[in-house]
């Protein structure tokens, strides 16, 4: 939006960066219409591929809606299903995203989905990169269905605002929409373990990205993001990056 000032000159106002918001009155509404888009989706892909491939995030957030997913009508043994980010700790540690996917979203009949885990039980992140990269460029790639959360920090997936202070370089294998590698390991001063991250190169294959977003707290970050172009969280690089606008699916 631009405005004239008084010597004609015109000031360029930024637009803020564009998203399909869909807002609902509570998390329950939210986690039910967001499962039947999803779906939808699987739907979609499994009826013009015979597959469909989506990757989900963890942390808190997405507990009503995957156990919503769960119960939809899905060829389920058609989709495979892996996590956007883990955390370098066992499958049955409580802070594990395999063990949020597996307690809720591959329930009854979606049991049957095939599950691709980041985490291997390997000592390290980077000592398990190497097969986990074969394996989603093999099996997981490209993806259909991108559901992301975010932290009130504006990190989406394990791509945190101080991703590669430990390591130059990796901020901008990570953000960057076009770069060849799927995956990174990931440190952060922001979270106790090492992690194993989707880039968002691998991310942007899917032609339906979702941002899911609970509380004014991270609406108000996610705001700034879309308005300032300056900003270095790494939500503003899906907003910048994304082929196509995000879905984003918001109650306070
Ligand atoms: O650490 C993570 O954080 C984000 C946001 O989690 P939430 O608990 O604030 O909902 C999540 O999207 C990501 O998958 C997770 O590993």
């Amino acid at each position: 939006m631009g405005a004239e000032t008084g010597a004609g000159l015109r000031v360029i106002e930024p637009m803020p960066l564009p998203m399909h918001a869909h807002e609902f009155a509570d998390g329950a509404e939210l986690a039910a219409a967001l499962a039947r888009a999803v779906a939808a989706d699987l739907r979609g892909a499994i009826a013009r591929r015979g597959s469909a491939r989506i990757a989900l995030s963890g942390g808190s957030t997405p507990r009503a809606f995957l156990t919503e997913l769960s119960k939809q009508t899905v060829d389920w043994p058609h989709v495979t299903v892996l996590p956007v980010d883990d955390r370098w700790v066992h499958p049955r540690h409580e802070r594990s995203n395999e063990r949020l996917l597996r307690e809720t979203l591959l329930q009854g009949a979606a049991a049957s989905a095939r599950f691709l885990p980041l985490y291997r039980p390997a000592p390290s992140p980077e000592a398990a990169l190497l097969p986990v990269l074969g394996r989603i460029a093999h099996e997981a790639l490209p993806l259909d269905v991108v559901v992301l959360g975010m932290g009130e920090d504006g990190h989406v997936a394990s791509l945190f605002p101080d991703l590669g202070a430990d390591r130059p370089g990796l901020r901008e294998i990570g953000l960057d929409p076009r770069g060849r590698a799927p995956a990174l390991a990931v440190r952060t001063a922001n979270a106790p373990e090492p992690r194993m991250t989707l880039t968002l190169s691998a991310i942007f294959t899917a032609p339906s990205l979702y941002l899911h977003i609970e509380g004014a707290k991270k609406r108000a970050v996610l705001d700034a993001a879309a308005m300032d172009p300056r900003s270095p969280l790494p939500v503003r690089a899906v907003l910048a990056g994304a082929p196509n606008p995000p879905e984003l699916y918001w109650c306070p």
